[in-house]
């Protein structure tokens, strides 16, 4: 924190004792008990935070505390942080490269430092060093909507929720591919994240994710990192028998009315292995209702079901977050499905990404050169204007150029508008399935 604020700031990797191994450092577990109180989670156990504090490393992140020495007496553990942030990196598929992506989890500042800008403090700071790290964008997935659009952060991916009729046959109207078999719970540990990467690979908006997702597939872990007993998994492989695909997923109480399955997690290299997966949760008896609550917005399931009724948008969430931080950098990464020239003007309530630039996009990629204020836009070439956070909104193409404009987010003729809308227009929704 700024000298003067009586906060003291502490950046560091969770580590186990050096006296105990087989607990967490204090500072560690004082950091995870502070992130518990701030999303109203139970106390951890020390177990607990000792299971984590390895996978944490296996992610690479690091934590931020913030920490008041002044607590008055009777406060709750003077040593745990007023304030926590977390940061760790994984790929996210652009339509193009693949590009690391700098991710900002774990913030919490404890009620009684609430705006005084200690989240301000935290972020400004952390996305100027992630900016001179060389990230392009930072990305972060929201507790609220009204938080992180002063920061320069847009909506980049959506989600839905999905119930679905399982009552009688689940008709599906694609000819049956592959085979599909209840999981080895032990082995789709090492498997899931191999399924992963096909999907990330294949699948524009999806973000690589850290371990404990493979942990909860395979019931190693639920809310807390203890066995889920309750789990179960199925793999699809494809034709020449090569997995594609997996589903984990619990059957809810019986006393759930209908009887619920409940998929936890389902991740698919393709369309063909998404649905083969739904073709196997369909096929489970005593289910009267499936639901998924982190299915794409692109589905093709709706499609595919002889009687598409049964299937139930129950809610649309925002999903994935970003911001730019090197918009050359982010436009050279990403994939365009048509071709175009523009220039593009950026303003930043940050100033970390701000400026102007000339788009040439030619066979799905981009030229970008840097205008200075001096620079003359090509003549016949349109001049749009975003903010930092419609541009983070625009980037992977779940919302078109139109729509922010008409919010304000984009400024431009509507020729202008328009032509920004067709060069960054996908052709289909991108999908973020990694939750942090
Ligand atoms: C990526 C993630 O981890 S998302 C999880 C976010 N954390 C939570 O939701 C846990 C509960 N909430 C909190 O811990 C805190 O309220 C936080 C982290 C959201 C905000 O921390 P604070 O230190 O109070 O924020 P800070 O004082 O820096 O506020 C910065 C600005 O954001 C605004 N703001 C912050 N939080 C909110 C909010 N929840 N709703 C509306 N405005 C908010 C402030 O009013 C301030 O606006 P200004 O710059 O125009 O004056």
């Amino acid at each position: 924190m700024e000298p003067g604020s009586g906060l003291r700031t502490e950046r560091f990797q969770a580590a186990l004792s050096t006296v105990d191994p087989g607990s967490a450092d204090k500072r560690t577990a004082d950091w995870f008990q502070a992130v518990a109180l701030g999303f109203h989670d139970a106390r951890y156990e020390s177990k607990h935070i000792s299971a984590v504090v390895e996978a944490y490393g296996q992610d690479g992140r690091w934590l931020t505390g913030v920490y008041d020495d002044e607590a008055p007496e009777y406060a709750w553990n003077p040593a745990a942080p007023v304030a926590t942030y977390a940061t760790m990196t994984h790929e996210l598929n652009t339509g193009g490269a693949l590009l690391p992506i700098h991710q900002i989890t774990s913030v919490t500042v404890r009620p009684t430092h609430r705006r005084r800008g200690i989240l301000r403090q935290m972020i400004t700071s952390d996305l100027s060093r992630a900016k001179d790290e060389g990230f392009a964008a930072a990305a972060l997935t929201a507790s609220e909507a009204v938080i992180y659009g002063r920061f320069g952060f847009g909506v980049a991916t959506s989600e839905r929720s999905v119930e679905v009729d399982a009552r009688g046959r689940l008709e599906l109207t694609v000819p049956p591919s592959g085979t599909a078999a209840v999981a080895d719970l032990a082995k789709l540990e090492a498997l899931a994240p191999e399924i992963f990467r096909a999907h990330l690979e294949h699948t524009r908006g999806a973000l690589g994710r850290q371990v404990g997702y493979a942990k909860r597939a395979a019931g190693l872990w639920g809310d807390l990192p203890e066995p889920e007993k309750d789990v179960r998994a199925a793999v699809h492989y494809d034709p020449s028998g090569t997995p594609d695909g997996y589903v984990s997923y619990k059957f809810l109480p019986w006393e759930t009315e209908p009887h619920t399955l409940k998929v936890l997690d389902l991740v698919a290299a393709d369309d063909t292995a998404r649905l083969e997966l739904w073709r196997y949760l369909g096929s489970i008896d005593l289910v009267e209702r499936i639901s998924q609550a982190a299915a794409p917005e692109a589905d093709p399931l709706p499609w595919a079901l002889a009687d598409r009724r049964r299937y139930a948008v129950k809610a649309h969430e925002d999903q994935l977050w970003v911001r730019a931080l090197d918009p050359a950098a982010m436009l050279r990464a990403r994939g365009f499905d048509a071709d175009g020239a523009l220039v593009l003007a950026i303003t930043d309530p940050l100033d970390l990404a701000s400026g102007r630039w000339l788009v040439q996009v030619d066979a799905g990629a981009a030229v970008v050169t840097a205008l200075s204020a001096e620079d003359k836009p090509p003549s016949g070439v349109p001049v749009v204007e975003a903010d930092a956070a419609a541009f983070g909104s625009l980037y992977l193409g779940s919302v078109s150029a139109q729509i922010l404009a008409a919010a304000g987010g984009i400024r431009g003729s509507s020729g202008a508008v328009e032509a920004l809308g067709r060069l960054f227009d996908v052709a289909r929704a991108p999908y973020c399935s990694t939750h942090f």
